[in-house]
This record gives C-alpha cells, structure tokens and sequence, in this order.
C-alpha cells in the first residue's frame, strides 16, 4: 500500500519518520468518526473493519498504540473490539479515563451531572417539534444531547447551545461540541492533555493522531507542541462536511475512517 502525502513539511517529515522506524511511534486515534464510521444511533458504531485489523497488526510492531475518546473507555473497548488490540491504551471521556490490560482506572461520581439530567427534559420539551428525534446518551460521567435523528439536526442543535451552556455554567460542567452532538461533561480535562500526558509515558520517537471533530483539536495542538521538542508528529483528519475546522488544521486530510483504514495498511510492511 501507498502512503497517501501530507500537504505540510512538518507532516510529511513525521510520517516519513513513522514509516522508516515504526517500533519507536506512537499513534492515537480518536473512536466516533475516525476509527468507526458514524452511524445515527450511536450504540450501533463500529469500527471499519480494515481499520481494525491493520490496527491489530500494528500494534506489536509499534512503541505504543491509543485511542482517545469522549465515550467511556470500556464502551469504546467493547464496541471497538480494542481487547483485541495488543498493549492498546484507551483513554475515555476525554482523558479523565484509562483503560490498558482490561483495567480501568478514573475519577468517582461527577459533581452536578445530577443536576444537569434533572433539567434535561424540560429543556428538551422546550424545544416544540424541532426537539423531535433529539436524543439523551447517558454516558455515566456525562451526558450528550444527539440532533442527528431530529428532522431538522442543525437547526436543532443551534436551537440547543444556549440553554445547554447556561445549564452547564449552573452545574459547573463543561460544554463539548460535536457533530450534531453537545454534551455535558466534567470540566479539568482534553484530549491535548491526555495525549501530552501518553507521550511523556511511552517517550515516542515520533507521533500519530487522527481526529474528525472539534473535541479533536487539542490534541492537534498538544501534537504540534511536541514539535517543539523535537518530536516529529503529524496530525490526520478523518475527513468529512460536519467539522471543516478541524481539516483546516490538520497536515494530512483522508477520506474518512475507510481512508484511516488506508493509511493504517500503508504502515505496514
Ligand atoms: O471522541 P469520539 O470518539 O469521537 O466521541 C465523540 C462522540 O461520539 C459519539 O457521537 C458521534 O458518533 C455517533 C455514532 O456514529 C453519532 O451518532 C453522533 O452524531 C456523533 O456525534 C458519541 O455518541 C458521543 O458520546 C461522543 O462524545
């Protein structure tokens, strides 16, 4: 397989770095979007089967492999499959989460999410017919209000960002933004800061990370901020209409997770 061409030379350079020593990288991947296509009901995501087993293959041959992901770790490990994934590190909800060798660790109860689902069914009644088809994933430390099935998703979910922020402020939550999704979650914690904190643990000599959505930009900057210190890394948008900031930002945009998947199978030998 060919390795498809980053647009930037930083990009370009981290990629060819990767594919020349791949037992000293490390490549993260965001879950929704990236590894797993999107789907309008997000119990039923899965990761594209290519992607999943060049993942497979990659992992012994690698310094680390992560996924890094607002669910819960262990619904990305099971929906995922990751246990199949040798040495893999799931870091959920955000980072405030760790899943490696079937053991979870993480924070207790989250203070004023209670308050938050409390208040959830009025607002979401509130919002007349265009709140048809609006959804509620309780995620256990969060909460994510989905548009995707409503008849008008945009629309509902501009109708929602207000009343949801000024909900958040009041239970000291933090707001996540995604596509056709918003959701509540506990503050103190982003991508960014959890893949610095991955790479200050598996010392890469170079770094991967794939994203498709807005809570994927910190971890586009903490890639960026490894730069500075001399590691080579290169930032991959699974590319799609929903989030245009994001391939804005990135050095390498692919298709999609099929594309993910493609340029998986380039690294391997
Ligand atoms: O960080 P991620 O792994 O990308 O998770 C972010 C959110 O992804 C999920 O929602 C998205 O995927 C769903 C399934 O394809 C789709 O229906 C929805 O419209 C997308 O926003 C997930 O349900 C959320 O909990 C995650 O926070």
């Amino acid at each position: 397989m060919v390795l498809p061409r980053p647009r930037t030379s930083d990009g370009a350079a981290a990629l060819g770095a990767i594919a020349a020593r791949p037992s000293a990288a490390l490549l993260a991947f965001d879950f929704d979007g990236t590894l797993a296509p999107i789907v309008p009901d997000p119990r039923d995501a899965r990761p594209h089967p290519r992607a999943l087993a060049a993942l497979r293959a990659l992992a012994p041959r690698v310094a680390g492999v992560a996924v890094v992901t607002g669910r819960p770790a262990e619904t990305a490990v099971e929906y995922g499959g990751l246990d199949g994934v040798p040495g893999i590190v799931v870091l959920g909800h955000y980072g405030l989460e760790r899943w490696e060798d079937g053991g979870l660790t993480g924070p207790g109860a989250v203070p004023g999410l209670e308050e938050a689902r409390a208040a959830l069914p009025e607002l979401l009644a509130d919002l007349g017919p265009l709140g048809e088809g609006v959804h509620v994933e309780e995620k256990g430390k969060a909460v994510a209000v989905h548009t995707r099935r409503a008849a008008r998703p945009a629309e509902a979910l501009d109708a929602l960002r207000e009343p949801l922020r000024l909900l958040a402020e009041r239970a000291g939550l933090a707001v996540e933004p995604g596509r056709m999704v918003i959701e509540l979650r506990p503050p103190g914690m982003d991508k960014g800061a959890a893949l610095t904190a991955l790479a200050d643990r598996v010392r890469p000599g170079a770094v991967l990370y794939a994203g498709d959505d807005l809570g994927d930009l910190p971890a586009f900057a903490a890639v960026r901020d490894l730069r500075t210190q001399g590691v080579p890394g290169v930032t991959v948008c699974s590319g799609s209409s929903e989030a245009p900031a994001l391939a804005e930002q990135a050095d390498l945009v692919v298709d999609g997770p099929e594309g993910v998947a493609g340029l998986l199978e380039g690294l391997l030998p």
